[in-house]
């Protein structure tokens, strides 16, 4: 018979609750590592045990850590989410663990890889240039986020669905922002509370995104739309290697989560960025110079390619600096499998397990002077493994990597051609809600430049 008695020193809290409010407390003051940096110090240890979201947890903290999760996938541990999270987005590539979820993983590779999203940098940049042209120029002030929130998910909507409608893409926008609410939330469907909003939120957006995948069939089928327009198409067209078609329910789910993941990370990085860029002038004048050296090998008005967004390695830098400070997602799950030895103590199997980018960042063993913004930290062979994860590790790491990369750049560049800026409120606080967000939407004063691209 198994004990369980060498388990990782720590806390179960509350009944029920366990240390979740505290969790949940240490985001919203910006400091999402608080948590685990206590814990840390209180255990003198790399992991300890708690009670989160519902669930008894392990929480790794460190690259050792990382490791041994992102390199045992399907092995010692498998993906996990929330109860939260799944009863939100239901049936999808993020329910699926296994053979089933490499399977899926790879059917939304084949639109999420570098060779096939290349295609869409002109879409990025024409996108991005109208965006900028009728949201921005001519403002003297402007709240940052909630404008680059709009135009990340308006740009998600039309390359992965082919949506355009300015109604239905601000009714879907507006039941995002519900949504996102209650995703990292306590798990209580009772009226009133920010999970039983995002439940109606989801099943108002699934509704919505139903009635397109209708009209896609039928234009699919009169050939009015392309099997390779976008993964809506792709999906619906294709089987997996073992011939199977996905069920409409799962592309459903699926298109929301991309929907969701594909717009609120980038635009929480895109807004901090900006934020860090006034801040630090210096790097800002380094930025300006890189994305100026590109341009002036282009012709005007010609649209970014490949080969560009390659050359753009010390702006990638800085934004990689600013996801290291600042991490779009702090971190997340996994479940033991079997029962897992880690410095010296034992996990027992069934046990959620949950890593930390938030954490692992700030690591002075890993990142010297880690509340120092310093991008020279990603030149060359850049910071040890498994110790800078903003997109997780291993078959579960992120699937939008490469999108969020090109999206993140080609914004930067265009930005940064038609305008300076000052932050009106400086040191505006960060919170964590869950994304990083600054408290008050970050507005900015702009100053435009002479640009003629
Ligand atoms: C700066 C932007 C982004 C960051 C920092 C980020 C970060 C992450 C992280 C930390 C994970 C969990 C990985 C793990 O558990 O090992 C994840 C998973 C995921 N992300 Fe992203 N993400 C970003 C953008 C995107 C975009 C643009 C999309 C969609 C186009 C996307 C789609 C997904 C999906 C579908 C998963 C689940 C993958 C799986 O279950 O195998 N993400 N992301």
């Amino acid at each position: 018979k198994q004990t369980h008695r060498n388990i990782p020193p720590g806390s179960s809290g509350w009944p029920i609750l366990g240390e979740s409010i505290e969790f949940l407390r240490t985001n919203s003051e910006g400091a999402p590592e608080k948590f685990i940096r206590d814990r840390v110090e209180k255990y003198g240890s790399h992991v300890f045990r708690t009670y989160l979201l519902g669930e008894p947890m392990a929480v790794l903290c460190g690259p050792a850590g990382n490791k041994l999760l992102f390199s045992n996938e399907s092995k010692k541990v498998a993906l996990w989410w929330p109860a939260s999270v799944q009863r939100l987005i239901g049936p999808s590539l993020i329910s699926k663990s296994g053979e089933e979820g490499r399977v899926h993983k790879k059917m939304l590779m084949s639109f999420f890889n570098m060779e096939e999203l290349v295609k869409c940098i002109p879409t990025m940049d024409d996108v991005t240039r109208l965006h900028l042209a009728t949201q921005w120029q001519g403002n003297e002030e402007l709240k940052v986020y909630p404008t680059i929130k709009h135009y990340t998910f308006e740009l998600a909507c039309r390359l992965f669905m082919s949506i355009t409608e300015p109604n239905l893409i601000s009714r879907l926008s507006s039941h995002f922002k519900l949504f996102l609410k209650g995703v990292i939330a306590i798990h209580l469907n009772l009226p009133g509370t920010r999970f039983y909003h995002a439940v109606r939120a989801a099943d108002a957006i699934r509704r919505e995104l139903r009635e397109v995948m209708r009209q896609r069939r039928v234009d699919l089928e009169k050939e009015e739309a392309s099997p390779t327009q976008d993964i809506l198409s792709y999906l619906l067209a294709n089987a997996d290697e073992n011939g199977k078609f996905m069920p409409e329910v799962e592309i459903i789910n699926n298109m929301l989560n991309l929907l969701f993941a594909g717009h609120d990370t980038s635009s929480s990085t895109i807004t901090l960025v900006i934020k860090y860029l006034a801040e630090q002038p210096r790097v800002h004048e380094k930025v300006l110079a890189e994305q100026r050296e590109i341009s002036a090998s282009k012709s005007p008005g010609e649209f970014l390619n490949r080969e560009d967004l390659r050359r753009m390695k010390y702006s990638w830098n800085v934004v990689s600096e600013v996801m290291r400070m600042t991490p779009p997602i702090t971190g997340s799950f996994r479940e033991a499998l079997v029962d897992i030895e880690f410095e010296g103590y034992t996990i027992p199997k069934g046990w959620k397990l949950l890593w930390s980018s938030a954490f692992t960042h700030k690591d002075p063993n890993f990142h010297p002077k880690p509340m120092e913004f310093d991008e020279s930290r990603f030149e060359g062979s850049g910071p040890p493994p498994y110790s800078y994860v903003p997109f997780g590790g291993g078959p579960r790491m992120c699937l939008g990597k490469v999108f969020a990369r090109l999206g993140i750049l080609v914004f930067l560049h265009n930005l940064i051609h038609r305008f300076d800026w000052d932050l009106s409120i400086p040191n505006e606080k960060i919170v964590f809600d869950p994304m990083p967000t600054p408290e008050n939407g970050l507005p900015v004063r702009l100053r435009p430049r002479n640009f003629s691209g």
